[in-house]
């Protein structure tokens, strides 16, 4: 597997606080990689600069060996805020990417991803008739519906109940095998990584970035695993958060 996002000696600050300091990272294809770090470290700042949506102010990210100079139109986004436009159906909120790529004949594909995600016969409802964990399906299904080969995520299942995280856990794994896309999403939970997350990164206190190969990951029940707390713990320890309750 080749390098498929590269940072090289990457500096960002916003007014006089430096986020990064000639930071320097290796993304590999088809790889999924879990992003955590303390509030305020940079996770968001790293994810919009590897879209496209911010510039560095020094240094250069390429993708595929191309330098990045604005966002690429195979990269997906998922943002917290979801951005589902309240007049769209979850019909026309998936079907969106493929009439912007000019695709003609979509129906059966939306039906399909429609399906995918559990809203078999969902399809008409507005975003005020969904509900959270609902809506966040829909914007996922989003971004999945147009094969990304880069897809980012920021925090994909926050405010979520345990049942609803679980299945669209489930859904991201499922998708992530499937399409096989490279993925780098941003999670507070050290668990979401564990289950997720190929390859670990952590923003450490000096806004440097160390990674770790996650064990446990594609484990059917990574819970019932003996040790997945004790990973758990010792990855909130070095990163100083609290000790999982
Ligand atoms: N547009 C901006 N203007 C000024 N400061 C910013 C801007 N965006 C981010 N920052 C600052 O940069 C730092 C990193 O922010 P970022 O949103 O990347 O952190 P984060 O790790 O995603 O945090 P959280 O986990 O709380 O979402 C923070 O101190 C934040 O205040």
């Amino acid at each position: 597997m080749g390098i498929f996002v590269q940072i090289k000696d990457v500096t960002v600050s916003f007014e006089k606080q430096k986020v990064f300091d000639r930071l320097n990272l290796d993304l590999e294809e088809k790889v999924a990689y879990a992003l955590i770090g303390k509030s305020g470290s940079g996770k968001s700042t790293l994810l919009n600069l590897i879209a496209g949506f911010l510039k560095p102010d020094q240094g250069i990210i390429t993708i595929k060996g191309l330098t990045l100079s604005q966002p690429r139109k195979e990269t997906s986004f998922l943002f917290q805020e979801l951005g589902l436009f309240p007049w769209q159906t979850v019909r026309e909120a998936i079907a969106m990417p493929l009439k912007i790529k000019g695709w003609k004949d979509y129906d059966q594909v939306v039906e399909d991803m429609i399906k995918e995600i559990g809203l078999n016969g969902h399809g008409h409802k507005y975003p005020n008739e969904l509900s959270g964990g609902e809506r966040q399906r829909v914007a996922l299904a989003r971004t999945l519906v147009e094969k990304p080969d880069l897809l980012l995520m920021d925090e994909p299942t926050s405010a979520l109940d345990a049942m609803t995280k679980e299945v669209l856990q489930k859904l991201i794994l499922k998708e992530q095998k499937k399409q096989k896309g490279t993925l780098l999403f941003v999670t507070h939970d050290i668990e979401e990584a564990m289950i997720l997350g190929q390859s670990i990164l952590m923003i450490n206190d000096e806004g440097g970035i160390s990674s770790l190969e996650n064990a446990y990951y594609g484990i059917k029940n990574p819970r019932e695993q003996l040790g997945f707390y004790d990973a758990c713990i010792k990855i909130r320890i070095a990163l100083n958060m609290e000790v999982l309750g």
